[in-house]
Formats: C-alpha cells, sequence, structure tokens
C-alpha cells in the first residue's frame, strides 16, 4: 500500500520550524510504503493541488497532518472535503472517540475522511502524538478499506495526462479519462487531449463511423433525394418496349416514295389495336405511339400536303408526302434503343441527385422501389446555462445570451437531406445531459448526437466527462489543430451512437459540422470518399485569394469566403471579421478556405491572387 503524508503547516512551511511529525508517524507505518511527503503552508489552493497530484499517482493512502483545529489558519478540512467522491464518517468517529478517551481537547479536532478515485483521504491533527494516536485509531481497518476501494473504482484523474504516452489498458483504448471534477482547482490547466491534425481526425471519424444500413424506399418518397442506391437496378425491360414515332406525321413504307397516298389508320400515343400497313398505304401518327407493322419511317407532318379530305370535310383521306429519300428507320425510336432489357440502370454506390434523373430512369423501367443506404438521423442539443431560447421571445437576464447555434445547425442539417431531432438546451449539469441524451438516443432514436459548447477548458464544460463517464462512450479525439474548433470532440456510445460534441462558439461549431459531421454523416450513408481523401466530402475547389489574409502562427484555419466566378477563375472574398463568437461571418459565406498555419507556409500573410483550397458549402450564385 502506497502511502503520501501531506504536512500542512506555515511555519514548517517558511522553514521557521522543523517537522516532526513525519518522523512520529512513520514508525507506525509497517505494511504501507510511503513514497510521497510534502509540506504546503495552510493554503487550500496548496493543499489541494498537493493531495490532486497525488491522486493521479494513484498514491493510494494520503495522510495530512496539521490544520485540523479552531484557529482561523486552520483549514485542512475545508480543502479535503470538496475533493471526496464518499465521504467515511466512521473512521472520523473512530479517530475522535479514540482521542477523547485521551484528552477532552479531542473534540476541538475537525477531521475529516473519504475516498477520492481509488485513494483514500484521511486528515490527521498536526501534533507528532496526536496524528500518531488518530492514526493507530484506524490503521487496523485500512487495509480492507484500500482492498476494497481496488474493486470496480473509476479510475482517477488523468493519469497519464502530460507523460506522453497513455496506459490503454486501463481503458481498452481510451484516450485519457476525464472525471467530474466538483471543484474548480481541481480542473487541468491544459486539456489532457492531445491536439491532433486534421487529416488525424479523419482517419479517426472514418475508422469509428458506423457501417451504413440497407433499407429500401419507395422512389416517391423525398428521403431518396441524396440517398446512395444500395444494389445494382438493372432493366427488367427494353426502353421504348415498342417502335416509337419520334415526330407528329405518318407511318410509310419507306420503299414508296414521294406520293399521294390514303391515310388508312390513326395510331395515337396509346394502346390500340393497329392494322398492318402494306405498299401504298399510310397511317397518321403521333409522337411515341407504337408504329403499326408494315411501316419503317415516319415521315414528319411539316412535310406533307392534304391532298383530299372525307366526304364530311372533318378527316384526311388522301396526303401527299412530299419528303425525299426517306429512309428506313428515320424517325423512330427502335425497340431498347433508350434503354436495353438487362442493362444497368443505376450503379450500387450512385447517388440520387436532387435534378430527379435517377428517379426517372428507375420510374421509366417500372421501378417504384429500390434499396438505399439509410440516412442517420441527427439530434442537435445546445449545452449552457447562459442559452436562452430565442423562439420562447423571454427577454435576457445579464450573461444571457440567444442560442443561436441550434438554429443554424438545425438549418445545415436539413438541408443537406437529414431527419433533425431538435433536442432543445441543456443546462451545464451532468444530470441534465444524461437524462437528455439518454432519452434522445433509446426512445427519440438518434443515430448521431452533435451537441454545442462544454468542451473546452471551463469548469462547467462537461461534455467529456459525461460522456466518458456516465455514457460509457469512447473518446477519439478531444482537439483538433485548427481554427476554429480546437476543442472539438467525437466520440461513439456503443456500436452504433455517434458523438460530435463542438465548441460552443458559434463560427467555429458551423465550421466544425462542415468540416468533420457532415463527412462523417456522408460516409455512413454510404458515400465513397474521393481518391486518396479519407472521408466523403463537400466539393473541394480552387479558389483565388481577393484579398491577402493573415495566418494564425500555429493553426491551420477555414475562414468563411464568399466565391463567385470571375474570367476563367473562382475568387474567394473573405466575409469579414472572423472571430469564432461572430456568426455574422457566415453570412453570404458560400466556402471555407484552407489555409496553411503560419509556421508551416513559411509566411505570416498569404498574398492576393494565391490559389488555395476551399470547401464550396453552397451554391455559387451568380
Ligand atoms: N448555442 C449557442 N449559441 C450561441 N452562443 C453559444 C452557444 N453555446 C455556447 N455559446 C457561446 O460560445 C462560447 C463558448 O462556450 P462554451 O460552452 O465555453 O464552449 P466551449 O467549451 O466550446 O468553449 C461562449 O461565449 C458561449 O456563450
Ligand atoms: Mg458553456
Amino acid at each position: 500500500m502506497t502511502v503520501g503524508i501531506l504536512v500542512v503547516s506555515e511555519s514548517v512551511s517558511r522553514g521557521l520550524s522543523t517537522d516532526k511529525v513525519v518522523d512520529a508517524l512513520k514508525q507506525h507505518l509497517d505494511g504501507f510504503e510511503l513514497i510521497a511527503q510534502k509540506v504546503v503552508p495552510d493554503k487550500k489552493e496548496d493543499i489541494q493541488a498537493a493531495v490532486l497530484d497525488w491522486v493521479r499517482q494513484d498514491i493510494r493512502l494520503i495522510l495530512t497532518a496539521g490544520g485540523t483545529g479552531f484557529t482561523k489558519t486552520d483549514i485542512t478540512p475545508e480543502a479535503i472535503e470538496p475533493l471526496l467522491d464518499k465521504k467515511a464518517p466512521g473512521l472520523v468517529h473512530a479517530m475522535l472517540s479514540y482521542s477523547l478517551q485521551i484528552t477532552p481537547f479531542a473534540m476541538l479536532a475537525r477531521p475529516v475522511a473519504g475516498v477520492r478515485g481509488e485513494t483514500l483521504i484521511v486528515t490527521l491533527p498536526g501534533s507528532p502524538k496526536g496524528a500518531t494516536e488518530n492514526f493507530q485509531a484506524i490503521k487496523g481497518v485500512l487495509g480492507h478499506a484500500l482492498s476494497q476501494l481496488g474493486v470496480e473504482s473509476s479510475r482517477s484523474l488523468h493519469k497519464e495526462s502530460g507523460s506522453g504516452h497513455h496506459h490503454h489498458h486501463h481503458h481498452h483504448g481510451h484516450l485519457a479519462k476525464h472525471e467530474l471534477v466538483d471543484s474548480v482547482v481541481a480542473r487541468h490547466r491544459v486539456s489532457p487531449y492531445p491536439a491532433i491534425s486534421v487529416d488525424e481526425a479523419y482517419s479517426k471519424i472514418s475508422e469509428n463511423t458506423p457501417t451504413p444500413e440497407v433499407i429500401e424506399l419507395s422512389i416517391s418518397d423525398p428521403r431518396l433525394v441524396g440517398s446512395v442506391v444500395a444494389e445494382n437496378v438493372t432493366a427488367q425491360m427494353d426502353v421504348p418496349n415498342f417502335r416509337a414515332s419520334i415526330v407528329d406525321g405518318y407511318a410509310v413504307i419507306s420503299s414508296d416514295g414521294p406520293g399521294v397516298y390514303p391515310v388508312v389508320s390513326v395510331s395515337h400515343a396509346s394502346k390500340n389495336d393497329q392494322k398492318e400497313l402494306v405498299a401504298g398505304q399510310i397511317a397518321r401518327i403521333t409522337t411515341g405511339a407504337p408504329l403499326p407493322q408494315g411501316a419503317d419511317a415516319v415521315v414528319m407532318v411539316e412535310e406533307t400536303r392534304l391532298a383530299e379530305t372525307t366526304e364530311d370535310g372533318t378527316e384526311e383521306k388522301l396526303v401527299e408526302i412530299l419528303a425525299k429519300n426517306v429512309k428506313a428507320g428515320e424517325n423512330i425510336r427502335a425497340i431498347g434503343s433508350d434503354t436495353k432489357k438487362d442493362s444497368l440502370v443505376l450503379a450500387k454506390g450512385s447517388r440520387i441527385s436532387s435534378g430527379g434523373g435517377e428517379i426517372g430512369a428507375l420510374a421509366s423501367v417500372g421501378v417504384n422501389k429500390i434499396k438505399v443506404y439509410r440516412k442517420p438521423v441527427i439530434g442537435l442539443l445546445s449545452t449552457g446555462n447562459e442559452l436562452q431560447d430565442v423562439q420562447t421571445e423571454k427577454s435576457l437576464h445579464y450573461g444571457e445570451i440567444y442560442d443561436s447555434n441550434r438554429p443554424t445547425l438545425v438549418s445545415m442539417v436539413h438541408n443537406c437531406g437529414y431527419e433533425v431531432v431538435d433536442l432543445g438546451i441543456a443546462s451545464d449539469s451532468k444530470d441534465s445531459l444524461v437524462k437528455i441524451i439518454k432519452d434522445a438516443v433509446d426512445v427519440k432514436k438518434i443515430d448521431c448526437l452533435v451537441t454545442t459548447g462544454g468542451v473546452s477548458m471551463g469548469e462547467l464544460d462537461l461534455l467529456k466527462p459525461t460522456i466518458e463517464n456516465e455514457l460509457h462512450g469512447t473518446i477519439h479525439f478531444g482537439r483538433v489543430r485548427m481554427k476554429p474548433g480546437k476543442p472539438t470532440t467525437f466520440a461513439t456510445i456503443g456500436k452504433s451512437t455517434v458523438v460530435f460534441a463542438l465548441p460552443g462558439n458559434p463560427a467555429s461549431s458551423s465550421v466544425c459540422y462542415h468540416l468533420f459531421v457532415l463527412p462523417c454523416l456522408l460516409k455512413w450513408q454510404g458515400l465513397e470518399p474521393a481518391v486518396g481523401q479519407k472521408l466523403p466530402t463537400e466539393p473541394v475547389v480552387k479558389v483565388k485569394l481577393a484579398e491577402d489574409l493573415k495566418l494564425d502562427p500555429q493553426r491551420p484555419e477555414y475562414q468563411r469566403v464568399s466565391i463567385r466566378q470571375s474570367d476563367m477563375a473562382l475568387v474567394a472574398t473573405s466575409t469579414g471579421f472572423q472571430r469564432s463568437s461572430n456568426i455574422g461571418s457566415f453570412k453570404r459565406a458560400n466556402g471555407l478556405v484552407c489555409l496553411p498555419a503560419a509556421s508551416d507556409y513559411g509566411k505570416t500573410v498569404i498574398k492576393t491572387g494565391t490559389v488555395v483550397d476551399a470547401i464550396l458549402i453552397d451554391q455559387i450564385y451568380m
């Protein structure tokens, strides 16, 4: 059993007196391994920092000595108590009753004891005698207490953080574990998540996107547009499946040549019994109508002349064919000439465009339902105590803001053709998050959860720990080297739920939607990435910069631009003020230019006219 002793003493910490309590306690530490000792002044922050540091190092027992009395400076119990996951009043009771048998002044001691992670923490009095007496009072049960703690307990705060390597065996491939910290002093000052590149983030997303699921949709289902076909569809018939006229005119026998002929029948574009045509006869025919048997060409009405009507004057009797050199097959669509029976109408993996062509092609060969990959359903959740739903028309209290992320993202997701479930606003509390997310997954059956806010370094940033500890998810990355969007977090819960916890700043969350969420959704619904790419994306085009742009020193940046066609090139103009809080930078934006970091580019400014890649997030309007 490892043990650390923390001496809390102003005078010892300043070197005004020497510590004797460690030596006294050492006499009673048989069975324990003293691996850490430290002296701190009576300062809450120092006490907590030392204790948390040892908890992180997995020291099993922490004994503090000093600062438990009634003087103004005595603060140890107040420092320790908020760090405890569970209190151990029995240990406190045992220490007090033991000491009370020795001195009534024990009444003035205020010890606390309890558990944080797998560590037991006990405060002892500062006097060597008092400390050893108290320790002896509880020593006999500590071994048992610690062995119980070892069973099925959550690991402590980010043991791996800062060490540069991860002990995967503890977490089955999880990154550094987060813990819900009750106290702001216990939070990290540097994120325990490594900042990975956008490219690495794409690999992680690609690896963890669920396999597309095949469903069958009717061709009148609006979800079909944008869906990816999951089967090869072949034509079960010829189109046309009869010889059809291309024009309005007269079916003829081409060898008859020009001349005046009797009109012996009429063929409209509908089912009718037709007489077979013999030499010296013609038949009136409309566009798309089947050719009478015997006929081998159609002469268009413009190349004919009415020669004689029937007696009542209502019908054509004789028509003169003016056209010369009519060839067999002229103005006829041969059987199967649009689509041959057994030919491929739609290939597996092709996407049903919004142009309607694919749906028309299916209908033309009589297909009214088709297997496609199901599009994931997206749940959208804003998080933050400061948020007010703009729909409620309530006015804002001081410090409140309107939730602009949700309306923005709902429209983005919807316009990309996905079903959106609006999950509203969660407050910055673990319980609120857990309740809403569980309901969204279990009851509302969302596939992909997109949240905004609560992912960076504030004490209310609860998304990461909640996903890991409460929802038992796996965080695949928690930081990306990019601007905006650094704290972007990607996780999975179980096998089939994907979570994107996007930053709260409005421009960041929108950039990250296009950069990460949409590519994942595209892959999930069966799209293949372009050659050499890890994920399918919106179109990436080359654009010329219309102005000089300043580069971020360290991070690649995705700036909002307006892309226009100009002469022979696409030209990108910045939409203006690019701070991540400014959703206004998305107004008029139809592209995100991908700018290198200054450190990678070798210059701090990228010049007007430079050609860069841009992600096209909307159409190019004239
Ligand atoms: N839904 C939202 N709409 C508008 N602004 C938001 C929204 N959510 C968060 N913000 C703002 O974004 C900023 C960052 O929020 P925070 O919760 O700290 O997110 P992060 O953890 O990503 O930094 C804050 O100024 C916050 O008020
Ligand atoms: Mg917040």
